[in-house]
């Protein structure tokens, strides 16, 4: 399916949407109509709401977003189609664009890879839209480390305190016990991160409507200075 830039987890098949300041670059909403889009990375422990937020986002700013199709070596199943789809490519033609550093990220499931190509994203941005890729910290650090020419607009979405990712988790019902504590674990070290002062922007999804308008005033806006503050997690940690 085609889709915003992705996370490549596995759940991305099927069930996920979206496959992720400084002062001269507040504003994206000036930015897009003098040509320079800058994709937005979106990061956030699993379960933290990014999917929630960003499918309002999408629902109310349709033409604003666009979509980057990803590569992958799996076969295409029926109603699919090469470029729309995916780039249904060949194992060889696959490893040969790793070895290119032609992919922000890759990673391979059931047998299948699959990855997020620099081209993707740079065609969205050709089209004059928002490329969103929701990533989790190895991707962003891989986009530092690699693709730091992409220059986006690092946004980490924390949760106001680590027993609400708990609860959130557990309320979503898509988790074992055993995935519930490696997501937890993970979170941990996502918010020691983000921490480190990783993200331009943090925006705390405590109540949804609040921090989806934070999201949209960033976002839509550009206005960065609307952003929140990291929650102090050290008391749960
Ligand atoms: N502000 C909120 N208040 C309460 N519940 C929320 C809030 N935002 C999202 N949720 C709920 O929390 C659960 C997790 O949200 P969601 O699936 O969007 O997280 P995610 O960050 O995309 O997770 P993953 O990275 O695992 O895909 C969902 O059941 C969602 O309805």
């Amino acid at each position: 399916m085609p889709s915003t830039c992705s996370s490549l987890r596995p759940r991305q098949e099927g069930s996920r949407l979206f496959p992720r300041p400084n002062s001269s670059i507040l504003h994206v909403g000036m930015s897009v109509a003098a040509g320079l889009i800058r994709p937005i990375v979106i990061c956030g422990p699993s379960g933290t709401g990014k999917s929630t937020l960003l499918k309002k986002l999408f629902i109310d700013y349709p033409d604003k977003f666009g979509f980057s199709i990803s590569h992958t070596t799996r076969a295409p199943r029926p109603g699919e189609s090469h470029g729309v789809s995916y780039h249904f490519v060949t194992r060889d033609d696959f490893v040969d664009l790793v070895k290119r550093d032609g992919f922000i990220e890759h990673a391979e499931f059931s047998g299948n890879m699959y990855g997020t190509s620099v081209q993707a994203v740079e065609d969205v941005k050709k089209g004059g839209k928002m490329c969103i890729l929701d990533i989790d910290t190895q991707g962003v650090k891989l986009i530092k480390a690699n693709h730091a020419y992409l220059n986006p607009l690092y946004v980490f979405i924390s949760p106001p305190s680590i027993a609400s990712l708990k609860t959130r988790l557990t309320g979503r019902g898509t988790e074992s016990a055993e995935s519930m504590s490696a997501r937890l674990a993970a979170a941990v070290g996502e918010l020691e991160y983000a921490k480190s002062g990783a993200f331009d922007v943090v925006v705390v999804n405590d109540d949804l409507e609040r921090a989806y308008n934070v999201l949209r005033q960033v976002i839509v806006e550009g206005k960065t200075d609307e952003a929140d503050k990291l929650p102090d997690f050290s008391s749960e940690a």
